[in-house]
């Protein structure tokens, strides 16, 4: 069954936060369930989608940088992906977390990069060379069928895509992270969702 969160006319606080946060706590553990053995299957197969939509997007956009991401709390692996794309040529980049109140910054990461940590603790390269990626891999804690993305919280990604001009996104998650629950007025919709079964 799709979790969702419940829409009596009782809830209708502008962004249901405590239920919004009651469904984060619960995909979360969903997804922390997950086996090694499984989990190692479905990265695989992201990996495999995530290559060839970057390959056709790399195509398109000669010489861009695409924002990755370092996974964490039991995110999808994309990394064999990544090196993959990397030694194809692709420019890749990671978040940074500078401030807690601001957008993200990104930074050009190659696979042997010395690493450090941000703010956060997400390790990020030691050597801070910024960029703009003109595409970002959004990892997603939960996702609904009109391609909202739900994440930790902390609005970081949200204050980043209000940003114009704003980078086309592709939410990853695992299929486990579908859920119903409505949109915020500040959600911004992801162009594109792949997990290890549907993209759409
Ligand atoms: N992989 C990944 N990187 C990302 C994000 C993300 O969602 N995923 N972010 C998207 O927003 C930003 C960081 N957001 C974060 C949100 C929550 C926590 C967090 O819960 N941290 C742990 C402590 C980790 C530690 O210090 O080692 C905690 O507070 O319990 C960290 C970063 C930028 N980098
Ligand atoms: N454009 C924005 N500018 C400033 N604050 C924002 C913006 N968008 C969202 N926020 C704030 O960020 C916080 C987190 O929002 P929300 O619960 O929707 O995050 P989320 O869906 O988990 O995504 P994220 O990964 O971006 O945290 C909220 O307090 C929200 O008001």
């Amino acid at each position: 069954m799709v979790p969702s969160i419940a829409r009596d006319a009782g809830d209708a606080t502008p962004e249901n936060a405590p239920q919004k946060a009651l469904l984060r706590r619960s995909l979360l553990a969903t997804r922390q369930a997950v086996d090694a053995v499984t989990r190692h299957r479905w990265d695989a197969e992201l990996c495999q989608r995530v290559i060839a939509w970057a390959t056709l997007w790399g195509d398109a956009n000669p010489g861009c940088s695409l924002g990755v991401y370092w996974p964490m709390r039991e995110e999808p692996d994309l990394r064999p992906a990544y090196a993959a794309l990397a030694a194809h040529g692709m420019q890749l980049a990671l978040p940074v977390v500078s401030d807690k109140e601001s957008p993200l910054q990104f930074v050009v990461w190659t696979p042997d990069d010395a690493m450090v940590k941000d703010i956060c603790g997400v390790p990020i390269p030691a050597s801070a060379v910024a960029t703009a990626p003109l595409a970002l891999l959004v990892p997603c804690v939960g996702f609904n069928r009109q391609r909202t993305r739900l994440g930790y919280g902390g609005g970081f990604y949200d204050r980043t895509l209000a940003l114009h001009p704003r980078p086309t996104t592709v939410g990853i998650a695992y299929s486990c992270g579908l859920a119903e629950f409505d949109a915020a007025p500040h959600d911004i919709p992801l162009d594109a969702i792949i997990t290890e079964t549907i993209s759409f």
